[in-house]
């Protein structure tokens, strides 16, 4: 983990949600963008989640992805308590197949949006992109940084032959 003040909070409700969301780490890490990564769980952590939520703007993050999986209320109490962004991941579960999480996650009332990715590893991939596409914003090596993945991305796709 780079260890420069971190601009992006990653949190999870479960350990158990480590192999999700390690994909939104690992792009983070190859943008070389500063994060934190640690299980705090509006259900099971109450307080805590009210702790960092409250505290994250004032310890430099500016950005916070939050996955969760099941009864996934996590991202959107933490997006109640904070004034940054959140990008909530919806878990993929195992007994409803993810589809529980990403309507905990999506369906938020009007006043305190989560930025929701799809279910599972390519949203928190996604999420990862996303959090260095609002940093880029102001961040003009980092949108240069974008740019090149992107024209990777697309050359990668042009020249894969299909068999
Ligand atoms: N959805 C939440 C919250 C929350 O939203 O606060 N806390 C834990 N969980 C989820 O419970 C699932 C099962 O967790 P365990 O594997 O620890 O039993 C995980 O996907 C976690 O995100």
């Amino acid at each position: 983990m780079p260890d420069t003040q971190p601009l992006v909070g990653v949190i999870m409700g479960s350990r158990s949600d480590w192999e999700t969301m390690r994909q939104a780490v690992e792009v983070l890490e190859q943008f070389g963008v500063a994060f934190e990564a640690r299980v705090v769980s509006a259900h099971r952590t109450p307080d805590l989640m009210r702790e960092y939520a409250n505290e994250a703007e004032g310890r430099g993050l500016e950005v916070i992805i939050a996955g969760a999986g099941g009864a996934a209320h996590l991202p959107g109490m933490v997006a109640s308590q904070t004034l940054l962004p959140v990008i909530g991941v919806p878990v993929q579960s195992r007994a409803l197949n993810g589809l529980d999480s990403l309507l905990s996650i999506v369906q938020m009332p009007g006043g305190v949006p989560v930025a929701t990715m799809a279910i599972g590893t390519a949203g928190a991939r996604n999420a990862g992109l996303m959090a260095v596409a609002m940093l880029a914003v102001r961040r003009p090596e980092l949108r240069e940084q974008l740019r090149a993945f992107r024209e990777r991305q697309e050359q990668a796709v042009r020249s894969e032959p299909l068999e």
